[in-house]
């Protein structure tokens, strides 16, 4: 086997995109116009899983749509020499590199757009190397891990949760933001797939608020999510699978950077489950490598 033919951990389905973000330093609020940084970075919720995931020692391979365009070969380029297989995106001609702009001042973030329009729109098409015989077909699926974010549409994501594509992989699902966070709804029933949601997540999903990630993961499984991980900040996560509720407490730690936390969270516990740890020790080093990470220092 050469090194392009490289067998994956696990799949990472959803948005490879562009973040262009706008930072200031200054309070801002609607229709501010102020100096700044304008920076351009690989981003959407399956590409950064799949960097985390790469930092944890794995290999992930990337099932997204991404232009044929300038901008899809810069980020293709920049996802394979971060280690990640692009070898299986679809490349569509006709689409363009889909991209998320937010702007953050010294307030937090004022606004953000996420323009996943090509994802969205190359549907199906994502999922060939897993139907073809690339990586599974109909008879022999993929029987690994996948990684799947919130950014599919929602009619895909009610296709993956029956389709025989899926029927032996270890599926770990995670929201791309608050306003998809009911997409994932779709998946409420399948047999085996894993939820990573923070709490408040875990409310909209349930059409509630809780006050904790343990009555989050609990409501969760008890409307039909098979296993349920629900973050909350600094204060106790909890994992909840068949009736049985697990919780930890993340580390206490100084607060420099919280966009990518969960993210964070759901590689480094899928790494650790894949070294064998069990439940209750996964549970807690992906929280400790959470709370490393929002002290801004690199987990691993
Ligand atoms: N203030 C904090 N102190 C310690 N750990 C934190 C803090 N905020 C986040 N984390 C770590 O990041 C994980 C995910 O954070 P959370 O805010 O729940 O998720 P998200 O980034 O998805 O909103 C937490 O479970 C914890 O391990
Ligand atoms: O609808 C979406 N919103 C946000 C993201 C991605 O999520 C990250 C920022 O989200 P947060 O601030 O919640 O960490 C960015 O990388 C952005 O590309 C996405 O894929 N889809």
């Amino acid at each position: 086997m050469n090194f392009r033919m490289k067998q994956p951990d696990i799949l990472c389905i959803g948005s490879f995109l562009w973040d262009i973000i706008g930072r200031s330093s200054s309070s801002m609020r609607a229709g501010s116009d102020v100096p700044g940084r304008i920076t351009r970075l690989p981003g959407g919720v399956a590409m950064n899983i799949a960097m985390t995931l790469n930092n944890f020692g794995l290999t992930p391979a990337a099932l997204s749509a991404v232009g044929r365009d300038l901008e899809g070969d810069e980020l293709v380029g920049e996802a394979a020499r971060l280690g990640i297989i692009t070898d299986y995106v679809y490349r569509s001609e006709d689409l363009p590199t889909d991209s998320y702009m937010a702007i953050e001042g010294a307030n937090g973030l004022i606004a953000a757009i996420a323009d996943a329009h090509s994802l969205e729109q190359a549907g199906t098409k994502i999922l060939r190397p897993m139907s073809d015989g690339t990586l599974g077909s109909e008879t022999t699926p993929w029987s690994g891990l996948v990684a799947l974010d919130g950014n599919l549409t929602r009619d895909l994501l009610a296709d993956i949760a029956t389709s025989p594509l899926f029927a032996a992989s270890d599926l770990r699902v995670a929201p791309a933001s608050p306003g998809k966070a009911e997409r994932l709804l779709a998946l409420v029933g399948h047999p085996s797939a894993t939820l990573y949601v923070n709490l408040e997540e875990a409310g909209l999903l349930c059409q509630t608020t809780f006050k904790t990630a343990q009555d989050g993961a609990k409501a969760l499984t008890e409307r039909g999510v098979h296993r349920a991980l629900v973050t909350d900040g600094g204060n106790p996560a909890a994992e909840c699978l068949n009736g049985d509720i697990l919780t930890a407490q993340p580390p206490e730690v100084l607060v420099t950077r919280v966009t990518g936390a969960g993210d964070t969270f759901m590689a480094a516990h899928i790494a650790s489950e894949i070294q064998g740890m069990p439940r209750q020790a996964a549970l807690e080093r992906a929280l400790n490598a959470a709370a490393t990470y929002v002290s801004g220092e690199t987990p691993s």
